[in-house]
């Protein structure tokens, strides 16, 4: 169990972060706490099982990656202990490795929709936004980034690291810049934590703004997302919660001291409506946000009814 708490630390606090990132971590640590579990009875397993589940699912609230992992990593079939422990070993193993296919098959159909002499403006650090501008460039085509500095966590500075290592020549602007740099902008390409049954999108806060800046300017904008980023819960209805983050994170709290009168907030991500996007790119091919149904139906194997 130290290992599995361990592990729910770093994506609470952000040291595993990105939705696919914290998916597989959380498989990872079911995988191995699973392995070791000492239960005498089914039940009792099942039981520890299930604590060590919400553990991982209680971390972040807001990427869908996240449950969608645990959950299809934990459920098992089986009535005695050896049995329910090798099935959730292989359930977590199958989802590691498809989250590894997914990335580069999103690298492959993203890269497509990538025309030479194209400029993409990215928000945050998403490896499969990066898996389809990277590969789109090592094609052959060439292509320059605008990528913003996503405050408060500076994520643009993964992104400005990953691109120079491909020397993908790329530009770092602040978060407020978006509109004034739009007009120079082909494609706007982000990730995503979590994509609701109606196409909307839940990505790092400032997405939403983008997407008007986009909308506006005509420009297409497109999200990397993997099939398990899609949030089966939606269709019933269920609001995707979206993450107050420390507000430390924004501002030193010995600024505040002296201000009895301000308050600071944190919101982690936002909510851009499917109307302002235009292709989801998913390793399952690419479909328009009115499609997200059929996502969650036939590569979740989630269907109305199924959900408590
Ligand atoms: O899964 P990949 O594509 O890497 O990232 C998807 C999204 O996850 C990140 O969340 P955070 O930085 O962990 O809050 C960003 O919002 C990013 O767009």
């Amino acid at each position: 169990m130290n290992q599995l708490q361990d592990t729910a630390e770093k994506i609470r606090t952000m040291e595993i972060r990105g939705a696919g990132r914290i998916a597989s971590a959380a498989a990872t640590a079911i995988h191995d706490y699973v392995k070791n579990l000492d239960a005498e009875t089914i039940q009792e397993f099942d039981d520890k099982v299930q604590k060590a589940a919400k553990i991982l699912v209680n971390t972040r609230p807001t990427a869908v990656s996240l449950p969608n992992a645990v959950w299809m990593s934990v459920k098992h079939s089986k009535t005695n202990v050896d049995d329910a422990r090798e099935e959730i070993i292989n359930n977590a193993n199958r989802f590691i490795k498809q989250a590894d296919y997914a990335l580069e098959n999103i690298g492959k159909i993203g890269s497509k929709r990538i025309q030479d002499g194209d400029v993409i403006m990215t928000h945050c650090n998403s490896h499969a936004a990066l898996s389809a501008i990277t590969t789109a460039f090592e094609q052959g085509k060439n292509i320059s980034v605008i990528t913003t500095e996503s405050r408060p966590r500076k994520q643009g500075l993964l992104n400005i690291k990953h691109l120079n290592d491909y020397n993908i020549p790329t530009t770092y602007i602040v978060d407020s810049a978006v509109r004034s740099c739009m007009k120079n902008v082909d494609k706007v390409i982000v990730g995503a934590d979590a994509i609701s049954v109606n196409g909307a999108l839940i990505n790092k806060i400032g997405t939403s703004q983008l997407a008007l800046a986009a909308h506006e300017s005509r420009v297409n904008l497109l999200v990397a997302a993997e099939t398990y980023k899609f949030s089966p819960s939606t269709i019933q209805g269920e609001m995707i919660e979206i993450e107050d983050r420390p507000t430390d994170e924004v501002i030193n709290p010995d600024e505040l001291r002296d201000l009895p009168y301000v308050e600071v907030k944190n919101p982690a991500f936002d909510v851009t409506p499917a109307e302002y996007i235009d292709l989801i790119i998913t390793d399952a091919g690419v479909i328009p946000p009115s499609m997200a149904y059929f996502i969650i139906k036939e590569y979740l194997g989630w269907e109305l009814g199924d959900i408590d």
